[in-house]
């Protein structure tokens, strides 16, 4: 069963993971199993499985929030932990994140100081991709004026600011309607074609995996194992390949190898 894309130049290496939660404690809980995992440079692979199957975690395990109980991830070739230190990923995840003391633009512009950019250009950069959202308007607005939905679009912004090689993304468009969902779909994978970056996507809308990603990596009920990896071709990534067969066929695929 093939689970990797080419790993001569794989941006994510997850070797043979292991994660147990609260281990040797009456509350241990054993979230994913044996997870092997590559993702090429500039290839965009979306999560998908049940609830509490892990997905989560992997994500979380690929960004250094927290460590593997044993197996190995590496990021861009180095240990995660020092790819995180040197910021190789833009991270959105379900809970926006943002700082109630900055406002919008100052949240975006976040990752950016952290690198050191100027003021000048760090402005420049969140009014881009502000306007992109959709929340050009907002910039001076504080998080909690904002809807959820809203708050999830800030932190997408906040996390393409700095343009990184690999971008992790936990259902970044679970709380919007779905004319805006789809928009940034499209938004997204524009970007991710411009600047080459890779992406690891979770999501639990089979039709969105299968419309964004090269390839759906489907896991399996607690603990998470990876059951199936299904390669994505669609003549083209818009209205036009929406309406495809082959996307009608791949979201059937992705729908069996769930229930299998
Ligand atoms: N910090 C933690 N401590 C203990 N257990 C945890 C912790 N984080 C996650 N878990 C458990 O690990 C399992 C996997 O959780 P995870 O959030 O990765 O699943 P998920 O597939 O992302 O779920 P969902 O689709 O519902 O968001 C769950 O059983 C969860 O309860």
């Amino acid at each position: 069963m093939p689970t990797s894309g080419p790993a001569d130049t794989a941006s994510v290496v997850v070797g043979n993971v292991t994660k147990i939660f609260n281990q040797g404690r009456s509350d241990e809980v054993p979230a994913l199993s044996d997870v092997d995992l590559t993702v090429g440079s500039g290839e965009f692979v979306s999560l998908i499985g049940p609830s509490g199957c892990g997905k989560s975690t992997l994500l979380r395990l690929i960004a250094d929030l927290i460590e593997p109980t044993s197996g190995t991830v590496t990021v861009a070739g180095r240990p995660a932990a020092q790819a995180r230190r040197e910021q190789e990923y833009g991270i959105a995840f379900q809970q926006a994140g943002l700082l109630e003391w900055r406002t919008v633009r100052r949240n975006v512009e976040l990752p950016l100081e952290l690198r050191g950019v100027g003021r000048a250009e760090r402005r420049a950069r969140a009014e881009e991709m502000l306007e992109l959202v959709g929340l050009a308007d907002f910039a001076g607005h504080y998080p909690g004026q904002l809807s959820g939905g809203m708050q999830q679009r800030v932190a997408i912004a906040r996390a393409l600011a700095v343009q990184p090689p690999l971008l992790l993304m936990d259902e970044p468009f679970g709380a919007l309607d779905e004319m805006t969902r789809e928009r940034l779909q499209s938004e997204l994978l524009g970007i991710c074609a411009k600047t080459g970056t890779s992406t690891v996507f979770v999501t639990h809308s089979i039709s969105e995996a299968v419309f964004l990603s090269d390839r759906v990596v489907v896991m399996s009920a607690r603990p998470g194992r990876i059951r199936a990896s299904i390669a994505v071709e669609l003549p083209s990534r818009d209205e036009a390949g929406r309406q495809a067969p082959v996307y009608f066929e791949k979201i059937t695929e992705v729908r069996q190898a769930l229930r299998s």
